[in-house]
């Protein structure tokens, strides 16, 4: 066991042939050398060629960018690792105190994403192989919808069916719909399998038919209604996008009750709608998880956090041991503050007509990355540390804290509450370093008894942060911490305060103040009662008179009789929301019967009462959330800037791509679709790029230099479309009048450009077959990216810069996850689907139609003109307008061929050839 220990829990590989890569990335590099000489020393001379210095200039510009954009993009290429777990040496060294994890499903829309997929996701994640009471569901809903709750609590009751099916058969995926729809029905040899394989699908076949029946419908009948008390939080919901919190525990982990069919606990599960307003901006997905991750501190407190997006579903039931073999490694884990899984798709089709699926960038760029200092994070499949995605910042401690954690059973969860408290109790709920707070006596630890064996009170030492610059309100100030920190460790109902010198002069006045409390008929309207302040060390005839005898005996009881004495300060219990600032309500009544009226299920509805506030709008004004805690505001890709500030903060990442995929989500079936998701991805990076965050200023010194050269080609996505459509306009068009713009055939000069264009594709080609992919896949991929830059990032160079000039604003445009049954079957059939006036279509539309007039003339031309040296020096030109003329076959299909609704608009059509025939005009002219 001794020697066992040291074993480490991950090991990572180096890619091999990486010498092969370096030859080629070098001699491609000396063929860009050539290109550029011979750009320089051939620069048209300014005698009568006006026109062709100036194409020529905007080629050479273009390449020298282009050249850029390769040169950085080799820096995820240099030096790629692969990560293999260990998690059998995971489960011998730390089964038993296997840490706490909360998992965060985030919703926003009932109609483009499905309840049932929701759900299916969420089944999938409840499903793991992960002890029951460890691990929380949460699901933000962004869409504040009865009908994705109503589908919650349906798979809340489906769990008790599927949790015992998924381990008893070690079936994999866990998500019932992907599970059923790939697996075949089994035979008679394991007798006791079809019995309940028939009887759980048929479960589950009903299931699905009720939440659909629903959906369908689009409102909740009453009898399903009256079936939950979540239902009347829907009362108060005007729309969308004006509510209150809804927080619902559908299963409450820690009420013994909550069992599967089969006995086993259940893990929590969590409905959560934050308070949305109008008057308020919600920030997207990142306000959604900023959320989650408060109201999940206050339910479980899971140490890990896994977040995925609704439509990404487990499919490999062992993830979380694989994530916690990085976390958990002796040696390097307290260093790594996320650990991202690739993102893949159950829905791509065999060539991936969009070039969706980031084949290349899963297989190639990130495990670069990892070698670099991590990977970004991607917003679904990624696990954190809870710390680090509060702001924490990396340092020496943490290595000593992580250890703690699990090197002693108790102690350390201890220690982590005491970690997670210290922002509670900082001025700024931002510098977490500077605290002093001691858990002296923790109560839950079984082992805290006094020399009887009786289990001692939790005892707690607290001093929170003190600033000059910050104003520290004197008690009150350190009343509210106390609440805060308090909320975290034991959350009692009652508190009760007392000044330092007034020691407890009897023993029973708790139970004398829950007299009042919990008194049926009127102990849910009292906010506190104070007891009188009387003194110990008074003398006979008490000679200042400093004893308030009067006012005791006399003005309080009679201002009770008025509503209430006033509060003191000292020897007063309050109800913990009244001192929150809850109004009082005729809720209360219930909420506070209703305490004590069930023994476990009563705190579950005290806990999400008390953690609406959390999920309000107002809660984070003045703090740093969306700035420097949790995920960050402002950006289309909040993923990427807050991985990089976690980054930034000293923390390192894992990338993990297992045997088996970890996730399973949907990609984009339409076009359309999918290049405005390259717009909203392309536009968040080139923001962060033009921003302070951009990798090389905020980065500078505190990321690796090649870590930040691996963000920039993301980062630049947006800014390749200028020099993409200079490239696929101006050559073309000079070949209308004859301006030659590349070597002549005959020329050595061509060497180089032909090297570079060969060796360059053949890479990626040979890139993309060793990434799974097929060549006609490549070949789609390649188109994609002609696509993406000429629309996508232009637009989104376009709105980045409004954006920074202040014209618009940020918007999220969220993917669809449906499709109609025709569209889907065009998806199936790899069939284009255009289908819409965009006005990206018109653009595409309109290169093609460009490239299509100019590649037939010049063709024409050849043939005409057989002798016509002039040619010769066109023959590059003519190429290029041949290859955008293939790569828009599908475009020339969809504007004149096709008939079916996919096909491109009649006014698109005329829109683009009327363009194209006026640029050509002018271009002859
Ligand atoms: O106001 C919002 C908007 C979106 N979402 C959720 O965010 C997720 C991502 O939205 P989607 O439209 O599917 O975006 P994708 O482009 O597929 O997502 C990628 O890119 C996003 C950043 O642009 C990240 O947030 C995602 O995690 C990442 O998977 C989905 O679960 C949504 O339900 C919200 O919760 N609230
Ligand atoms: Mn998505």
């Amino acid at each position: 066991m001794g020697k066992e220990r040291n074993l480490p829990l991950f090991e990572t590989k180096v890619a091999k042939g990486r010498n092969l890569f370096r030859c080629y990335a070098a001699s491609v590099f000396v063929g860009i050398i050539f290109i550029c000489v011979y750009r320089a020393i051939h620069f048209p001379a300014a005698n009568g060629q006006v026109l062709r210095r100036w194409a020529w200039m905007g080629l050479f510009l273009s390449e020298l960018w282009f050249s850029l954009y390769w040169f950085v993009s080799q820096f995820s290429r240099w030096n790629p690792i692969y990560r293999y777990t260990f998690k059998d040496r995971l489960s011998q060294r730390y089964e038993k105190v296997l840490p706490g994890v909360d998992v965060f499903v985030c919703t926003a829309d009932p109609t483009i994403e499905p309840p049932i997929m929701v759900i299916n996701t969420v089944l999938s994640v409840m499903a793991y192989n992960y002890p029951s009471h460890k691990l929380s569901v949460y699901l933000s809903d962004d869409g504040g919808s009865d009908l994705t709750f109503y589908a919650l609590l349906e798979a809340s009751c489906f769990s008790e069916l599927w949790l015992p099916f998924c381990r008893k058969f070690k079936i994999e995926p866990r998500s019932p719909a992907a599970y059923f729809s790939s697996t075949p029905q089994p035979n008679d040899c394991n007798p006791p399998m079809p019995l309940d394989w028939f009887s759980v699908k048929k479960a589950y076949e009903d299931m699905e038919n009720r939440i659909e029946t629903t959906t369908r419908l689009g409102r909740i009948s009453e009898e399903i209604r009256k079936e939950h008390k979540g239902f009347l939080e829907w009362e108060y919901v005007a729309t969308r996008q004006n509510h209150p919190s809804i927080v619902q525990i559908l299963i409450d982990g820690r009420d013994g009750k909550a069992v599967d069919v089969e006995g086993q606990p259940l893990p929590t599960l969590v409905y959560l709608a934050r308070e949305k307003r109008p008057q308020y901006h919600h920030n997207f997905k990142a306000g959604a998880m900023n959320s989650l991750i408060r109201v999940s501190s206050k339910i479980s407190n899971g140490s890990i956090i896994l977040n995925v997006d609704c439509d990404m579903y487990s499919n490999n039931s062992e993830i979380v041991r694989d994530a916690l073999c990085f976390f958990m490694d002796e040696e390097k884990g307290h260093e790594i503050a996320y650990v991202q899984f690739p993102q893949n798709y159950s829905n791509l089709t065999r060539n991936d007509l969009y070039g969706t699926d980031m084949r290349v960038i899963e297989t190639v760029e990130f495990p670069g990355m990892d070698a670099c200092g991590g990977p970004c994070y991607v917003g679904s499949g990624c696990f954190h540390r809870r710390e680090t995605l509060c702001g924490m910042k990396y340092s020496k401690e943490c290595e000593r804290g992580w250890k703690r954690e699990y090197d002693r059973e108790n102690r350390e969860s201890a220690s982590v509450l005491e970690e997670s408290c210290k922002v509670l109790a900082s001025c700024t709920y931002e510098e977490n370093t500077q605290w002093g707070k001691e858990i002296l006596i923790d109560g839950r630890d079984g082992k805290a008894v006094d020399v009887e064996g009786q289990p001692l009170p939790t005892l707690v030492y607290l001093a929170r942060e003190k600033r000059p610059q910050y104003h520290h309100n004197f008690k009150a100030g350190a009343m509210n911490s106390l609440i805060r920190v308090s909320s975290k460790i034991s959350n009692g109902s009652i508190i009760l305060n007392v000044d330092c010198d007034m020691y407890s002069n009897n023993s029973e006045i708790v139970r004398d103040a829950l007299c009042f409390f919990m008194d049926e008929e009127k102990g849910h309207e009292i906010a506190y009662v104070q007891f009188p302040q009387n003194y110990s060390n008074l003398t006979r005839n008490d000679l200042y008179g400093t004893d308030t005898r009067v006012i005791e005996t006399v003005e309080f009881p009679g201002m009770d009789a008025c509503g209430g004495p006033c509060y003191v300060g000292s020897g007063c219990f309050h109800r913990r929301e009244t001192l929150c600032g809850m109004k009082y309500s005729k809720e209360c009544e219930r909420g506070w019967k209703r305490e004590y009226d069930r023994e476990n299920r009563e705190s579950a509805s005290v806990l999400e009462e008390s953690c609406k506030v959390l999920a309000s709008c107002t809660y984070e004004e003045n703090t740093q959330w969306g700035k420097e805690m949790g995920l960050k505001y402002g950006c289309a890709v909040e993923d990427i800037i807050t991985g990089l500030s976690i980054q930034c903060r000293g923390w390192k990442s894992i990338y993990c791509r297992p045997e088996r995929n970890g996730f399973l989500g949907v990609v984009p079936t339409t076009l359309l679709q999918s290049l405005v998701q390259h717009k909203r991805w392309s536009e968040g990076q080139f923001q962060i790029f033009l921003s302070r965050h951009c990798p090389f200023v905020y980065g500078h010194k505190k990321i690796p230099l090649n870590l930040q050269f691996s963000y920039s080609p993301y980062s630049l996505w947006a800014s390749t479309c200028l020099a993409t459509l200079y490239y696929v306009t101006v050559p073309p068009l000079c070949l209308l009048g004859r301006v030659s713009l590349f070597p002549e055939i005959s020329s050595l000069w061509i060497l180089p450009f032909a090297y570079v264009v060969v060796a360059m594709y053949s890479y990626s080609l040979g890139e993309f077959l060793c990434s799974d992919g097929t060549i006609q896949g490549w070949w789609n991929e390649q188109r994609a990216w002609v696509y993406r830059r000429t629309t996508s990032y232009l637009f989104a160079f376009l709105d980045t810069i409004l954006k920074l000039l202040g014209f618009v604003e940020l918007s999220f445009v969220i993917t669809a996850k449906v499709s109609d049954e025709d569209v889907s079957r065009r998806y199936e059939q790899e069939v284009m689907e255009f289908g819409s006036p965009s006005p990206m279509f018109t653009i595409l539309a309109t290169l093609a139609m460009l490239n299509l007039f100019c590649f037939v003339w010049s063709v024409q031309r050849v043939v005409v003109d057989v002798q016509d040296r002039a040619l010769e020096s066109l023959a590059l030109q003519i190429i290029l307008c041949g290859v955008l003329v293939l790569i828009n076959l599908p475009l020339y299909q969809g504007l004149f061929f096709r008939k079916d609704k996919g096909a491109m608009p009649t006014s698109v059509t005329y829109k683009s050839v009327t363009l194209a025939l006026l640029a050509c005009a002018i271009a002859l002219y």
